[in-house]
């Protein structure tokens, strides 16, 4: 018991030794000590599993890593792959891999091909052997060991719900499972839609529209308590986190592209991307007809009420005057805001048109003063645009509107084509393809672009105690779910019992079942969690380590826990406060940070669309008074001319005097 004790008191490998009559701290002369990880009984609790971490060369006093010889495997493997990976011989062919990920991407690929190929035992063996190495390869490059792996296996076998199993249709089609549809060839060596469909949902069925028969549309459960935080935060992670090269894989070319043949290859790509294939001009210009902005009065009534809303939280936000502070007698430093000069703004039309993305964009951009305002949005097949994005494009002063989505659309506004003007900066949400290629564009210092932030698929974290409606909780994490099956929604359940947290996801399944876009949400859950919290403190340090988008607060006193939030994009407090009203009218901005990066970004507003400049004016005086930190600093950087723009001034004035 003593040694037990011992072992978990310090975190390390301490056994009872019988030769010695005491304990044994393992490694206490050798240095080769333990790390413990976990203990745990047998079957029938006669004896005890150290799981441990060995440091230095190994357990055995023979200096190998076990008793029973060196290690062997799979775990023998790893050990060579870390080795190799800390130092490795100048020609290992392990380093070059580590050195060339596209080596290891391709060579990943290629006994993947020849394990699927292979029919007799050794060949199969063989196969399986050299796809592992590579596989292993890939891990540990990224520091993942098979430990890692191994919890992993483990969480996805607690998992209650499961995807249906079939494969992605790019490889069902490759392997002729599926037939290729008609029309969704890749020319020019394009990859279709499909092939990058990451969160794909489960097929919607023809004869069952509702999913109804496709199983319980259910979020995934834990109870924090019972759940290690490294599973944590593998549930956490968002779906489209997981697949960045293959997106920039997909976007790279598209912007090359535009660069290289501007609006022929912006036409080609809203051809085939949008199907507008009359499309012949990529730009509509102001004044926009009337023919194309005729909507409902009623509608006309909304986009009203929610744009004076907007208009008036954003104008709030405008600095009265200048910033001036005198730091010394007589140097005077002050900061004042000048409007960004050519806005683009990338208003989102794949699975849902979006009129209020232009809202939240083009309000706050009028409200600062930018010269120009530019929209961008995938065109309808017909070509044309929806009509109420026109008429807000009217209402903010627009001057323009490019007719294309997507990469190509976010390419044009950063470099400029023939007809689409370059701006200074690009604003605006949208999928995978357009928060890569915004992040690309404002990497390329040659572009001279600017973004507001990565805003890429709707999320958002609801937390809920008993004082709770289990209706209202489950209509806000559906209403993020529908934007996309690569959104993600989570639920932190603070000290409700079974029944409870079961009444949530009843609600959930039914109220989603009858949404017309069940198969979005079915893909958006698939990938979703519920947390089973006990305290309001917990449920706020995990919310705060996510930093949703959205974060919905339906809890007793939910202004008091308003102080505990630290990360996220925008706060909807308490029961009466769905997160719609902050996507529509209510006045803040929905084009808000997701992908966790509200811990250093803020979400769209008026300071978006302005640049601050700061001036210094110095007195005689001031400058007499200042120069000998200016002249001392000048001296330690070695940086004569700086040092003499002072002394000569000094000069100047001695001799005047
Ligand atoms: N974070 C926020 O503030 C916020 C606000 C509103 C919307 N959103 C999110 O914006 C997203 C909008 O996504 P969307 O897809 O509906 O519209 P989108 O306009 O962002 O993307 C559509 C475009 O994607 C491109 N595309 C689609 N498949 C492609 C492929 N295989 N290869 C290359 N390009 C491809 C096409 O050019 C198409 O025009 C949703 O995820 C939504 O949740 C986020
Ligand atoms: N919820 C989105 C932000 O993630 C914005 C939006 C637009 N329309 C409906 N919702």
């Amino acid at each position: 018991m003593e040694s037990i004790h011992k072992a978990i008191q310090s975190g390390a490998g301490v056994y009872y030794s019988r030769s010695h009559k005491g304990l044994w701290v393992k490694g206490a002369t050798s240095g080769d000590t333990q790390e413990l990880i976990d203990i745990r009984w047998d079957c029938d609790a006669d004896a005890l599993q150290f799981t441990v971490k060995q440091k230095g060369t190994g357990f055995c006093h023979l200096q190998t890593a076990t008793c029973f010889g060196p290690y062997s495997g799979l775990s023998r493997l790893e050990r060579t792959l870390q080795d190799r990976k800390a130092s490795a011989p100048a020609k290992s062919y392990t380093a070059r891999l580590f050195r060339e990920p596209k080596l290891l991407q391709a060579k990943i690929m290629e006994e993947a091909s020849e394990l699927c190929e292979a029919s007799s035992k050794e060949d199969i063996a063989a196969e399986a052997a050299d796809l592992l190495y590579f596989a292993l390869a890939k891990c540990i490059a990224a520091d993942v060991d098979l430990a890692a792996i191994e919890r992993n296996l483990d969480l996805k076998s607690m998992k209650t719900t499961r995807r249906k199993g079939d494969a992605k249709p790019q490889w069902a089609q490759k392997i002729g499972l599926e037939e290729l549809p008609s029309g969704k060839a890749t020319p020019n060596g394009l990859p279709s839609k499909e092939t990058v469909k990451e969160a794909a949902s489960i097929p919607k069925d023809k004869e069952d529209p509702a999913g109804l028969d496709n199983g319980r549309i259910q979020m995934r459960r834990y109870k924090t308590s019972e759940t290690e935080p490294s599973a944590l935060a593998t549930l956490l992670q968002r779906p489209s986190q997981r697949s960045t090269d293959q997106i920039m894989n997909i976007v790279n070319p598209i912007i090359k592209d535009i660069q290289s043949n501007g609006d022929t290859a912006l036409l080609k790509y809203t051809h085939k991307f949008e199907k507008a294939t009359s499309l012949t001009s990529p730009v509509l210009n102001s004044p926009f007809p009337e023919h194309l902005m005729r909507i409902p009065p009623e509608t006309i009534s909304a986009i009203d009420t929610s744009f004076e809303n907007i208009r008036r939280f954003h104008a709030a936000q405008q600095e009265p005057k200048p910033l001036q502070v005198e730091t010394m007698p007589g140097v005077s430093c002050s900061r004042f805001s000048r409007p960004i000069e050519r806005v683009g703004l990338y208003v989102p039309g794949g699975t849902a048109v979006l009129p209020s993305t232009a809202l939240m964009l083009g309000v706050p951009a009028m409200v600062a003063g930018c010269k120009q305002i530019v929209l961008a949005s995938p065109p309808r097949p017909d070509g044309t645009i929806t009509p109420e994005i026109v008429y807000i494009a009217h209402k903010v002063g627009a001057t323009g509107i490019v007719l294309a989505g997507g990469a190509q659309a976010i390419a044009a506004l950063a470099y400029g084509t023939e007809s689409v003007p370059k701006v200074d900066k690009i604003l605006g949400p949208g999928n995978q393809f357009v928060t890569a290629a915004k992040m690309i564009v404002a990497n390329d210092t040659s572009a001279g672009v600017g973004i507001d932030m990565p805003a890429g698929p709707s999320e958002v974290l609801v937390v809920a105690d008993k004082s709770a409606e289990p209706a209202f909780v489950a209509s806000d994490l559906l209403s993020q779910a529908e934007h996309g099956s690569d959104s993600q929604v989570v639920l932190i359940t603070v000290g409700l019992g079974e029944a409870q947290v079961q009444a949530i996801e009843a609600e959930v399944h039914a109220q989603a079942s009858a949404l017309p876009r069940v198969d979005i949400v079915r893909g958006a859950i698939a990938h979703s969690v519920t947390l089973e919290v006990g305290s309001i403190e917990e449920a706020m340090r995990l919310s705060n380590q996510y930093a949703p988008e959205h974060l919905i607060l339906q809890v007793e006193r939910a202004e008091r826990v308003v102080a505990m939030v630290e990360n996220a994009g925008s706060v909807f407090v308490g029961a009466w406060t769905p997160e719609s009203v902050g996507d529509y009218s209510a006045g803040v901005n929905h084009s808000l940070p997701t992908y966790g990066y509200a811990k250093q970004y803020s979400g769209v507003n008026l300071s978006s669309f302005t640049k601050h400049i700061t001036s210094s004016t110095l007195t005689p005086d001031g400058l007499k008074t200042i120069s000998g930190a200016v002249m001392q600093l000048a001296k330690v950087e070695e940086l004569e001319a700086h040092r003499r723009a002072v002394s000569i001034r000094l000069e100047h004035m001695e001799k005047k005097s």
